[in-house]
């Protein structure tokens, strides 16, 4: 049994369908890049993985299990989608990275935070930092952290190195390649040509949000 499988998924808005007949199945421990002309579903496609849009045709299963089945909450804390924009709120860094365990109800366990601040090589200090004084970059990475406190089954990347420099797309690399060596799913949207080769075992392209290619590279 596929861990993710599309059937025959469309998805229409406003008479425009924005993804096509879509069948696709993804593996546990697979490492999907995604790739494609901008406007042509990817977005769409993840936010169909994790149930923040519903299919108008056809049928998504998780664990073999239709996916609309599932509680939405209960199913994203499994399928955890970080956003292109990043999106924080409350006050300070800390409101967002405390917020993974408020939702599980359990007590913030600092160590975590600790380990995840030194895996994206960055201090602690930022914690206290007000979200309003970070730079794209330092958001697009916070968000980054808030989506993978608890390590979900299957994570959802969209566009998560585009603020960031070379030297800090790097270590966001080196961090997911990690998690999908610890055998989570990883769904990355990349315009990067080189990075979406660089870690993947599969690339999907989508051209006018239907399945032009699915390669297998490793
Ligand atoms: N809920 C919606 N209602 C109407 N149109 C939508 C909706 N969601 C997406 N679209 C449109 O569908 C098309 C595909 O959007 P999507 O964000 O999935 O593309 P994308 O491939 O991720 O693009 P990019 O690479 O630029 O981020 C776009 O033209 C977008 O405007």
């Amino acid at each position: 049994m596929s861990l993710l499988e599309f059937s025959h998924v469309s998805f229409t808005r406003e008479n425009r369908t924005i993804v096509n007949d879509l069948s696709l199945s993804i593996e546990a421990g697979d490492f999907l890049s995604i790739v494609g002309p901008s406007g042509s579903g990817k977005s769409t496609l993840l936010r169909l993985c994790c149930h923040l849009i519903s299919p108008t045709e056809g049928t998504i299963r998780f664990h073999g299990q239709d996916l609309m089945r599932f509680n939405p909450m209960e199913l994203r804390k499994q399928i955890s989608y970080c956003f292109q924009m990043p999106y924080l709120f409350g006050d300070t860094v800390r409101n967002n990275l405390e917020y993974p365990f408020l939702l599980r109800n359990q007590p913030v366990d600092p160590d975590r935070l600790e380990e995840l601040f030194a895996a994206f090589q960055m201090s602690t200090n930022n914690l206290e930092k007000e979200i309003q004084n970070l730079s794209g970059g330092e958001k697009q990475r916070i968000a980054l952290m808030r989506s993978i406190v608890f390590r979900p089954e299957i994570l959802l990347l969209d566009e998560v190195t585009s603020a960031l420099d070379v030297a800090n797309t790097q270590i966001v690399e080196k961090v997911i390649e990690a998690l999908n060596q610890a055998g989570i799913t990883i769904l990355w949207i990349t315009h990067n040509p080189e990075q979406s080769r660089k870690y993947a075992n599969k690339i999907l392209t989508i051209d006018t949000g239907e399945v032009r290619s699915l390669e297998a590279i490793r």
